[in-house]
């Protein structure tokens, strides 16, 4: 691509233009320019600031001469550094100027720092060359003849900003962050602030899509929620799921764009802005829901609700501290609310009985031709397991669900027994009904063979069958259109398939179905899941764990080692489907953070027909790409050494350029007042 535009950029060997004469320095400083240069902010021109630059496929090479031998110094600017460039309008002099964010040191809170660089080319031409040609780099777009002319139209977002959301700082970080390197990466937007709740989501129902490059939701995950359920109820739902969504951190769990632990609020935003500014796009896995009608006097909304979900179903503890923590007297606290829920939480700790059952994802693994393969016949290996409980003298299981209250914790158990066959409905799981099913820590399709797994207190049954529910026929939820159906999974209230799905039933402090890495920023609770796995994760956590183990547990979570939590009650499992039936009167369930009506509730991960694109990328390759720059070997050559071995330097240079560099206050104020 670089090789193409030589004929473009001419070439001056750096031979060339050391030996041309030096520059006039009036251009750069004459009065009045929209630059705005001050007299005492002038660009002064010295032999010391002359600089050669060079651009190749992903650097800025800018080469600093200087009269004295061996006092040339060298710069390189990666791309993938760069949030975009400009070009003043005439009568600015003719300037390129870049605009450079490097990742800040590696310490706590440190954040992207906005670094100005400007240059001043020979002529306006050659400085507008120069800035198409580094922004076709930056958007992936081959450089050309006509490059200049046919530059891509900037990208049009729509921001749309919840100013409650998090401590309420939204729209001051707007001002202070957001919009000024939207500005610098040639963005164009429309910036709305929500007014109410389930404003943004009436807003994305109604707009013109085709209008919008992209939907950038500036506050936290509950307006992400409400976008995402917005797009999917309009008619053309299918083409509009498609439109990439961003999220700019404002909020005070900033699930979605939390990428590392240390990162402060202020530098997340910046670097989530940053990356929004590049345009890399994700898909990120929707997961389908279905909860119990909202109690409502009208018998039409009496039916299941259907809605969509990227983040998390969360029941007991975790949405408890969730919606306990948005009082209005936790609210000012921002992402600390969290931790004082969680404390508040686990001094008063509850339990509640339910029973969760779930779809393993090696059952939907597809075959080659992309069909999913038949169904295996967990049946069979059932019998086979229970044949073998029949014949050892193993106790037989003690269900908890009789001598459990919910909204506390159980008390001490004694000792677990087993029954060899399985509970055929809920009254049979009381401890005197003789059917019950032993529990198989080794049946092709159970995790309890996982290392995170043990056998846990005798307050859970194992069941592959379904535990027959409410066999009421009503016709499963009507949708405004024809969105996807869960073809994993039957109605709300009909039975689960007999196979394939594993069932547990008794006491939970916590049930939670995560489909992205963090629960908040600083809560890695799924570190296993991908944006688009296609699975979700399970993790749930039985009663009688003690306190201080679930508080070991939380803890472990903020860095994403709790897997490593030795508890026999809690479990982790990932899987393609679950359904949630709280046998407890009274609880919360929240979707994305959000309240949904408490009682039995469904999911299913969407997989490659439901996704969203994600305006993310992962942070980690660039940074790993500035290590690779500053990698331990010091020196350039040693750099330019490793880049050829590795193939990955092109070295052509464009333009030689003669070009004076503002000194870092100068280009400072230079960008200031240019706003
Ligand atoms: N202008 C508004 N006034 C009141 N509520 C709003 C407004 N705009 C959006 N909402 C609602 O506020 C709720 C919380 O917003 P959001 O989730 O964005 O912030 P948060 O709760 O601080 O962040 P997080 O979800 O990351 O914890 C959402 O349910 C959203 O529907």
């Amino acid at each position: 691509m670089i090789g193409e535009c030589r004929w473009v950029f001419q070439c001056f060997p750096c031979r060339h233009w050391v030996s041309s004469p030096p520059l006039r320095p009036a251009a750069a400083s004459s009065p009045g320019s929209p630059g705005g240069f001050s007299p005492t902010t002038s660009p002064v021109l010295s032999p010391s600031s002359n600089y050669a630059l060079t651009l190749t496929h992903t650097h800025i090479h800018i080469q600093r001469f200087s009269s004295r031998p061996g006092k040339e110094t060298r710069l390189l600017l990666p791309l993938s550094e760069l949030v975009g460039c400009s070009c003043p309008l005439s009568p600015a002099p003719p300037l390129l100027v870049l605009y450079w964010y490097p990742p800040g040191k590696r310490r706590k809170g440190a954040s992207r720092r906005r670094q100005v660089k400007a240059f001043l080319a020979e002529s306006r031409p050659e400085a507008e060359r120069w800035s198409a040609a580094i922004q076709c780099l930056l958007r992936d777009v081959p450089i050309t003849a006509d490059t200049g002319d046919l530059l891509p139209r900037p990208r049009r977002l729509l921001l749309l900003v919840n100013p409650f959301s998090g401590k309420g700082q939204a729209m001051q970080w707007c001002q202070a962050y957001i919009l000024p390197m939207i500005k610098e990466a040639n963005i164009s937007y429309n910036l709305i602030q929500t007014e109410r709740r389930n404003h943004a989501r009436e807003l994305v129902r109604e707009i013109s899509l085709p209008e919008w490059d992209g939907i950038i939701i500036v506050s936290g995950d509950g307006l992400m929620h409400e976008v995402i359920n917005g797009l999917m109820e309009r008619p053309d739902w299918e083409k509009a799921i498609k439109t990439p969504l961003g999220i700019l951190p404002c909020g005070s769990g900033n699930a979605l764009a939390a990428v590392k632990k240390r990162d402060g609020a202020t530098t997340l935003l910046l670097n989530c802005c940053f990356l929004l500014c590049r345009g890399g796009i994700l898909p990120l896995d929707v997961v389908s829901i279905t909860t119990s009608p909202s109690p409502s006097k009208n018998s039409r909304a009496a039916a299941p609700r259907r809605l969509f979900s990227f983040l998390s179903v969360a029941w007991g503890f975790v949405s408890d501290v969730d919606i306990e923590s948005e009082r209005c007297v936790y609210r000012g606290l921002g992402s600390a609310r969290f931790t004082l829920g969680t404390l508040v939480r686990i001094a008063s700790l509850r339990s509640y009985k339910g029973r969760l059952s779930y779809m393993p994802p090696s059952v939907v693994a597809t075959s080659s031709n992309g069909t999913p393969p038949p169904r295996r016949p967990l049946t069979r290996s059932i019998t086979e397991v229970l044949d073998q409980n029949q014949n050892t003298s193993r106790p037989r299981p003690h269900s908890l669900l009789q001598h459990s209250s919910s909204h506390s914790l159980p008390p001490k158990m004694t000792p677990p027994s087993f029954s060899p066959t399985p509970p055929s409905s809920p009254s049979s799981s009381s401890p005197d009904s003789s059917s019950y099913l032993a529990p198989r820590p080794n049946t092709p399709n159970s995790t309890l063979n996982s290392p995170s797994f043990q056998m846990p207190s005798s307050s859970f049954n194992f069941d592959l069958n379904e535990p027959a529910g409410l066999k009421r026929n009503r016709p499963f939820v009507s949708l405004p259109f024809d969105v996807p159906r869960d073809d994993l999974l039957p109605p709300l209230d009909q039975p689960l398939p007999t196979r394939d799905w594993v069932t547990i039933e008794g006491d939970f402090v916590l049930v939670l179905a995560l489909y992205q890495s963090h629960l908040g920023a600083d809560l890695h609770a799924a570190p296993q899941a991908r944006f688009d796995d296609g699975l979700i994760h399970l993790t749930f956590v039985r009663a009688g764990i003690s306190r201080t183990t679930l508080l070991r547990l939380f803890f472990a979570m903020e860095k994403g080692t709790h897997h490593s939590v030795n508890s026999p009650y809690v479990s982790h499992v990932s899987c393609k489907a679950f359904r949630l039936q709280p046998l407890s009167p009274r609880g919360t369930l929240t979707v994305d953070g959000e309240l949904v009506p408490y009682g039995p509730l469904q999911a299913q991960v969407g997989g490659g027909a439901l996704a969203i694109y994600s305006y993310s990328q992962n942070i980690y390759s660039i940074s790993n790409q500035r290590n690779f720059v500053k990698s331990k070997e010091s020196g350039l050559k040693k750099y330019y050494r490793g880049l050829i071995e590795h193939n990955l330097w092109i070295f052509t240079p464009l333009k030689c350029y003669q070009a004076v560099m503002f000194t870092g206050n100068a280009s400072t104020c230079f960008m200031q007042e240019d706003y």
